[in-house]
C-alpha cells in the first residue's frame, strides 16, 4: 500500500491506506521496499515520502496492537530511511502523528502545507512513541519541547513545528510539486549533519532539573496514568545513554505500557469514542440522517446549567437569546456568562475574535415572543415537572413549527413534555460545567450515601474514588451539583409516586433511601452554592473544600435517628459498591434497550464524569475484573445490604458465562461462550468454529425471537465468503446439523470484533438483531 513513482529524478512513495494511511504492515513493507528500490535506481537522486487522501501517516495501525507483531518493524523501516545516501524529504498534510512523525524524523528533510499538524498522541493510548520518536525529538527539538510533546500527545500545528525545529519549510499551494523542487535543492548537500542518530540533545546540560520538573508536573496533571511518567523516563534516556540504548530502553518501555490493562483500556476508549458515533435508531442512522439546519437558537433559564449551555452555544457562533422569569435572574445570568467567556479564553479553550463575537449574538429577554422565529430551544428550568410542562406548552404555541424543542432534564421522562409536536422534542442533557463536559447526551422520546448511613466516612469514600481515577469523589460532586438539586429531584419523584419524604422515610419507590442529604438541605447546606454542603468552601461558590466536622455531626445525629449503628467499610467495599452498582445498572441499560452498546454506558462515562480513561469506562473495567466476579459481589452486598437492588438477569447469564462482556446480548439469547479459532483454506474461504448455546427448550421460539433465554450445548461453524472480507457485509452460517441459522451482517467492523446488526434466517423467517463477536483474534480478513 505504497505506491511508487518516479517524476524527473525523484522517487515518489505515496502511502495509500485509507483513510488515514496507518503504518500497517503492509505500508510498513511498502516503505522498506520503495527506499531499496529508490537507492538502487541511478536515475533517482532524492527520495519523498507523502501521504495519499487527508492525511501523511497519521501513526501505527492501532488496530494490529492486538495481534501478534510482525516485521518489518518500524524502527527498521526508519533506519533505511536515515541510512540513505540519497536525501529522503517528508512532505505533510494533515495529521503527521505517532509512528508518522518518527517516519518523518527519519527522513532528512520535512516540509509541510501551513494547515498541518504533528504530534505524538501516544500517551492517549497508554503508550510512547515506540519507534525512536522519544530518542530523536529531543535531539532535534530539545527536552523541553519533546517532554511537553510526548507527555500531553497534543496536535502541534505546521507553525509552531517550524518554529521549534521540526519542520524546515512551510509550502504553499501544491504539495508535490513544491517537495520535488525542494528535493531537487538540498540533492548534494552532506547527510550526515541530518542524520538525528548523531546529534546530540541540545541544551543537555539541563536535562536533570528539566526531567525531574516534567516527572512532578506529569504525575500531579495526569495522576493515575502510567504512561506519561514513562514518556519522561523514556525522554530522559535520550541524554543519559547512547542513542542505541536510549532506543532498547524506548522499547522496553513500550513493551511495558502495550502489555498493561492501562493500555487496554485507553485503546478500547479511542474505538468506542468512534463507535458510538454510528448510532442507529428505529428510523434511521448516522448514514442515512440529515442533519436539520439550525441558525439561531435560545435558552430557557439562566441558571449553573442554561449560561453554561449558552456559551457552548455561543462559542459555536450561533445566536443565543437568552430567556429568564425576571430582571434579577436574567442579569445575573448575562453576568455568569461574560465571566465565563473570559475565563474560557483566558484558558485559550475559546479565541479571543470568538468571544467578542459572542456579545453581539447572546440577546437577553423577559419575553416568550422573541422565540417564535428559532431553529432550536433548550431549556434548562427547575427540576421540576409541572415547570417544565408549562414552559414546553407556551414554546409550542409561540415557537414555529419547525423548531426543535429540547429539554436538559438528567431525570424526567422526556415524553411527559406534552406538545403538539412530540417528534420535535427531545432531551439534551449537557453535563456540569456545560462549557467544559465534552458529552451531550441526545434523548429521544420512548443513584452512595448508603455506605455513609452505614459508618463509612464521606472524605474518606471520596479519597479512595480520586485515588483510583475519579476527578472529584461523590461528595464533592453532590456538592458542585447542589444538594438542594438532589432534594428538589427527590421530591420531583415522591411527587410522582404519590408520596412524601419524611425523617422516616426508609425507601422510595421501592429502592432503599438515604435522608442524609435532606438534613444538610434542611440546615441550608446547598453545596458549592452556599459554601456548605458535604464540605466546608473558603466562601460561597468557593472551589477549595475542606472536610467539616459540622457536617459528620449532622451525619451521626442522622443515623442516631435512625438507630443505626455505626462499622467499618474497607476501601476495596467501598470501591466494589461503588463500581459494581454503576456495573449493574449498565448491564440493566442494555437489557432495556436504553442504549444498545457497553461503548454508550462507557463513553456516557468517560466524558461525562471523566471516569479515568485508564479504566476504560465501567462496563470495560467489569470486563477486566470478570463478569463471574463481578455478579457473586454485587450477589452478596445485594444479600447483606439490601438496596432491593435490581438483579441484571443479563449480568447473572454473563457471569455464569466464561466468556467476556461483549459476548452476549440478550436480544439475541445466543451466547457465544468461548472464543471462536480460525484456519484459512487458502481457497479464500476462511472458517470460524465457535460454540453456541441455544434453549433447546426453546428453540420454537426461534419463530418468535428475540425473547428468549437459556442454554444447552451445540456446534455450528460460520462462513465467510471472500467477496464479503473487508467490507461491511458478512455472511454467518450457523448449523446444528438439523437446522441452519443464517446471519447476514451489516456494519461489520472486522478488526473492533462488532457485528452491529444481523438478520437471520431460520428457515424462511427472517429477523433483524444486535449481536456482538468476540475472541482473542475475533477479527475475520486481516
Ligand atoms: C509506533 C508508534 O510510536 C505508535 C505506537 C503509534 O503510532 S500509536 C498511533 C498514534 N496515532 C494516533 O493515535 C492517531 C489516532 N487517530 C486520530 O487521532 C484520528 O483518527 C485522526 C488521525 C486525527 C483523524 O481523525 P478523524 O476525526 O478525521 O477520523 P477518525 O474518525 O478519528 O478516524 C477515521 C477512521 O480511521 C481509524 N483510525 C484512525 N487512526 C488510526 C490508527 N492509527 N490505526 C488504525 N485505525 C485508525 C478510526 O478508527 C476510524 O475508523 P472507523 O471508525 O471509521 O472504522
Amino acid at each position: 500500500m505504497v505506491d511508487y513513482s518516479v517524476k524527473g529524478q525523484v522517487a515518489l512513495l505515496e502511502v495509500n491506506n485509507p483513510p488515514v494511511n496507518a503504518l500497517s504492515t503492509a505500508v510498513r513493507t511498502g516503505l522498506r521496499d520503495g527506499i531499496a528500490k529508490a537507492s538502487k535506481d541511478p536515475k533517482v537522486k532524492a527520495i519523498i515520502i507523502c501521504g495519499k487522501g487527508q492525511t501523511f501517516p497519521a501513526g501505527a495501525d492501532i488496530r494490529e496492537f492486538g495481534q501478534p507483531p510482525r516485521a518489518p518493524w518500524l524502527i527498521e523501516v526508519g533506519d533505511s530511511i536515515e541510512a540513505s545516501l540519497k536525501p529522503v524529504v517528508a512532505a505533510i498534510h494533515g495529521t503527521c502523528l505517532g509512528g508518522g512523525l518518527e517516519v518523518s524524523l527519519f527522513c532528512h528533510y520535512r516540509i509541510a502545507v501551513k494547515s498541518a499538524r504533528v504530534g505524538f498522541p501516544e500517551v492517549n493510548l497508554g503508550l510512547l512513541p515506540g519507534a525512536a520518536g522519544t530518542q530523536r525529538l529531543p535531539r532535534l527539538v530539545g527536552l523541553p519541547v519533546a517532554l511537553d510533546m510526548i507527555t500531553s500527545g497534543r496536535h502541534v500545528t505546521a507553525l509552531d513545528a517550524k518554529k521549534y525545529g521540526i519542520l524546515d519549510e512551510l509550502v504553499a499551494g501544491d504539495l508535490i510539486n513544491a517537495a520535488i523542487k525542494y528535493a531537487m535543492s538540498v540533492v548534494g548537500k552532506p547527510l550526515m549533519e541530518r542524520r538525528l542518530r548523531y546529534k546530540q540533545v541540545p541544551g543537555a546540560d539541563k536535562a536533570r532539573e528539566v526531567c525531574e520538573a516534567a516527572m512532578a508536573q506529569v504525575k500531579r496533571k495526569y495522576k493515575g496514568y502510567e504512561a506519561p511518567v514513562e514518556c519522561v523516563r523514556a525522554v530522559r534516556a535520550s541524554v543519559d545513554l547512547p542513542y542505541a540504548d536510549g532506543i532498547r530502553m524506548e522499547s522496553e518501555l513500550f513493551k511495558q505500557l502495550n502489555a498493561s490493562g492501562q493500555a487496554r483500556a485507553q485503546q478500547y476508549a479511542f474505538f468506542a469514542e468512534r463507535t458510538v458515533s454510528r448510532w442507529s435508531m428505529p428510523n434511521g442512522s448516522y448514514r442515512t440522517a440529515k442533519a436539520l439546519p439550525v441558525k439561531t437558537t435560545a435558552v430557557l433559564g439562566a441558571g449553573t446549567m442554561g449560561t453554561g449551555i449558552a456559551v457552548c452555544l455561543l462559542s459555536a457562533g450561533l445566536p443565543v437569546i437568552l430567556l429568564e422569569q425576571n430582571e434579577k435572574l436574567l442579569q445575573n445570568g448575562l453576568r455568569t456568562i461574560k465571566a465565563l467567556m473570559e475565563g474560557s479564553v483566558k484558558l485559550g479553550k475559546v479565541p479571543m475574535e470568538v468571544a467578542q463575537k459572542a456579545t453581539t449574538l447572546l440577546k437577553p429577554t423577559l419575553n416568550y415572543e422573541d422565540l417564535k422565529d428559532v431553529d432550536l430551544v433548550i431549556e434548562a428550568v427547575f427540576e421540576n415537572l409541572k415547570l417544565k410542562r408549562e414552559v414546553f406548552g407556551k414554546l409550542d404555541k409561540i415557537c414555529k413549527p419547525s423548531a426543535l424543542l429540547c429539554s436538559n432534564t438528567s431525570t424526567l421522562d422526556i415524553d411527559l413534555a406534552a406538545t403538539s409536536r412530540p417528534d420535535k422534542v427531545a432531551g439534551m442533557h449537557f453535563f456540569a460545567p456545560a462549557y467544559h463536559m465534552r458529552l451531550l447526551e441526545n434523548i429521544y422520546g420512548t443513584k452512595t450515601s448508603f455506605m455513609v448511613e452505614e459508618g463509612a466516612n464521606p472524605y474518606e469514600i471520596d479519597q479512595i474514588m480520586e485515588d483510583l481515577g475519579m476527578p472529584m469523589g461523590p461528595f464533592k460532586v453532590r456538592d458542585l451539583s447542589g444538594i438542594d438539586i438532589g432534594w428538589r429531584i427527590t421530591q420531583e419523584v415522591a411527587k410522582s409516586l404519590g408520596t412524601t419524604i419524611t425523617k422516616e422515610t426508609k425507601y422510595l419507590g421501592g429502592e432503599r433511601y438515604c435522608g442524609i442529604g435532606d438534613d444538610l438541605y434542611e440546615k441550608g447546606r446547598h453545596g458549592r452554592k452556599t459554601g456548605l454542603g458535604f464540605y466546608k468552601y473558603e466562601k460561597k461558590g468557593g472551589k477549595i473544600s475542606t472536610p467539616d466536622p459540622d457536617a459528620l455531626d449532622i451525619i451521626e445525629a442522622y443515623r442516631q435517628r435512625r438507630g443505626i449503628v455505626k462499622c467499618k467499610i474497607s476501601s476495596q467495599e467501598v470501591i466494589e459498591r461503588q463500581m459494581y452498582s454503576s456495573i449493574n445498572e449498565g448491564f440493566k441499560i442494555l437489557e432495556e434497550g436504553i442504549c444498545t452498546r457497553p461503548e454508550d454506558i462507557d463513553i456516557s462515562w468517560l466524558y461525562g464524569f471523566t471516569f479515568p480513561k485508564y479504566l476504560g469506562g465501567p462496563m470495560f473495567y467489569a470486563s477486566r475484573i470478570g463478569l463471574q466476579k463481578v455478579y457473586e459481589r454485587i450477589c452478596y452486598y445485594h444479600e447483606n445490604f439490601p438496596l432491593k437492588q435490581r438483579d441484571c438477569k443479563d449480568l447473572r447469564r454473563r457471569g455464569s458465562s466464561t466468556s467476556g462482556v461483549y459476548t452476549m446480548y440478550p436480544a439475541l439469547g445466543v451466547v457465544i461462550n468461548s472464543y471462536c479459532d480460525m484456519t484459512t483454506d487458502g481457497g479464500g474461504w476462511t472458517w470460524v468454529f465457535w460454540e453456541v448455546a441455544v434453549d433447546a427448550a426453546t428453540r420454537c421460539c426461534w419463530r418468535s425471537p428475540p425473547f428468549f433465554y437459556g442454554y444447552v450445548e451445540v456446534y455450528g461453524y460460520v462462513e465467510v465468503c471472500r467477496l464479503c472480507r473487508g467490507n461491511d457485509n458478512l455472511h454467518l452460517l450457523l448449523s446444528n446439523g438439523e437446522s441452519e441459522m443464517r446471519f447476514d451482517m451489516e456494519d461489520f467492523n472486522n478488526n473492533t470484533r462488532y457485528l452491529q446488526y444481523t438478520t437471520f434466517t431460520v428457515g424462511n423467517e427472517t429477523s433483524r438483531y444486535l449481536a456482538t463477536l468476540s475472541g482473542p483474534s475475533g477479527n475475520v480478513g486481516t
